[in-house]
């Protein structure tokens, strides 16, 4: 997307053809940071220390670090180290998995001597994949929003609401929950969007905020507990969140608080949405609640926040007593039941076995 008067991407390949640059998240929205990462290891601190984040991002970021790791060295060894290594830096987003399967499953049956250059063109391939799939996703999501605009008054903004950061900052370009909003700002159909602030990294405030202000996206920030107040005041016209791993059920893991937002929604009678592209989708996983392992954050994350300081310092200050442990669950999962649709690059799909399995026949089991 547009930052200022040039095009980024969260992550591009460098110049000299074989290291990765990536936007630093961790200092916006105050400082605008792009690092040039050249080995496995920092490929594993960007994805661990959420340089980079978002599902989708994650996995693009970890098909990177295959490749560097294949410059170096192509053999099985190296092959199967890699995988280990950067599969165990994030438990819940499943797209990191699916794309060091796809890497290595696309690369083990090649010549050493291919792997290096094929794992480049196969980094780079999921990554141009990602900015379609979103695309496709914020086709079928703009949809939702025209059928929203046709019942408001002339001018009256479509009032949105959302969690976390499923922006461009979260995948390749586009982002997934972002995406209807960007095209309905493009189609001239007047929105609004409720930015929860997603304690406790600040995603949204940090992240999202930065996105909407940088594309002139009328929104208002809002501390995560006022959701269900203004959903109970009509104020909210539907809900639209990403998700890390959603199952082949319907059940969507996602931000912590991503749950309490579905509930507040369903007793208000607003409509709770979920944009996610195929690779989010987990078919071996059915329950989610019991099955998709949620991760445990440093309590640092809840014991101290980032910010600027007057004098233009960002730094962190600690806002808990020096006693006081945190607990940091870093995801929570929504079941099906309270998902009206899931937004897919192949379009809306109930949230059910049914409903994936009517965009995705594929995926069927053998009977
Ligand atoms: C499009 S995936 C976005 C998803 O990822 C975020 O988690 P994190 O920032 O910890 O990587 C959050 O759950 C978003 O909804």
């Amino acid at each position: 997307m547009k930052v200022g008067t040039r095009h980024y991407r969260t992550i591009w390949l460098n110049e000299d053809g074989w290291s990765v640059d990536l936007i630093d998240q961790r200092w916006l929205p105050h400082e605008f940071r792009i690092e040039n990462v050249r080995t496995v290891e920092g490929i594993a601190t960007a994805i661990r220390d959420m340089w980079v984040r978002g599902a989708p991002l994650i996995g693009v970021t970890a098909a990177y670090g295959v490749a560097i790791r294949m410059r170096e060295d192509p053999s099985d060894a190296a092959l199967d180290d890699v995988w280990e290594r950067l599969h165990a830096t994030r438990p819940t987003a499943i797209n990191l998995r699916w794309a060091l399967d796809e890497m290595r499953n696309r690369l083990r049956p090649l010549p050493e001597k291919e792997r290096a250059a094929a794992a480049y063109r196969l980094a780079a391939e999921i990554a141009d994949e990602d900015v379609e799939l979103n695309r496709a996703i914020g086709r079928h999501g703009l949809e939702i929003i025209r059928q929203i605009a046709a019942r408001k008054k002339p001018g009256e903004p479509v009032n949105i609401l959302t969690h976390c950061n499923a922006g461009w900052l979260a995948t390749v370009d586009y982002g997934t929950a972002t995406a209807p909003i960007y095209l309905a700002m493009e189609e001239n159909i007047p929105v609004h969007v409720y930015v929860d602030e997603t304690r406790p990294r600040n995603q949204g405030a940090h992240l999202t905020s930065w996105e909407m202000a940088g594309h002139g996206v009328p929104h208002t920030l809002i501390v995560d507990n006022a959701g269900g107040h203004l959903m109970q005041h009509g104020m909210v016209d539907m809900v639209i969140v990403g998700t890390d791993r959603t199952t082949a059920t319907g059940d969507v893991c996602n931000k912590i608080g991503t749950y309490l937002k579905a509930l507040a929604a369903r007793d208000n009678g607003v409509p709770f949405y979920v944009a996610l592209p195929s690779p989010t989708i987990d078919w071996t996983v059915r329950d989610g609640v019991k099955e998709i392992p949620i991760e445990e954050r440093s309590a640092d994350e809840v014991s101290y926040v980032w910010g600027r300081t007057a004098d233009g310092k960002v730094t962190q200050v600690r806002i808990l007593p020096d006693a006081t442990p945190a607990a940091n669950p870093a995801f929570d999962v929504t079941p099906a039941r309270l998902v009206t649709g899931l937004i897919t690059e192949r379009g809306i799909a109930e949230a059910s076995e049914d409903g994936l399995l009517k965009l995705f026949p594929e995926r069927a089991k053998a009977a």
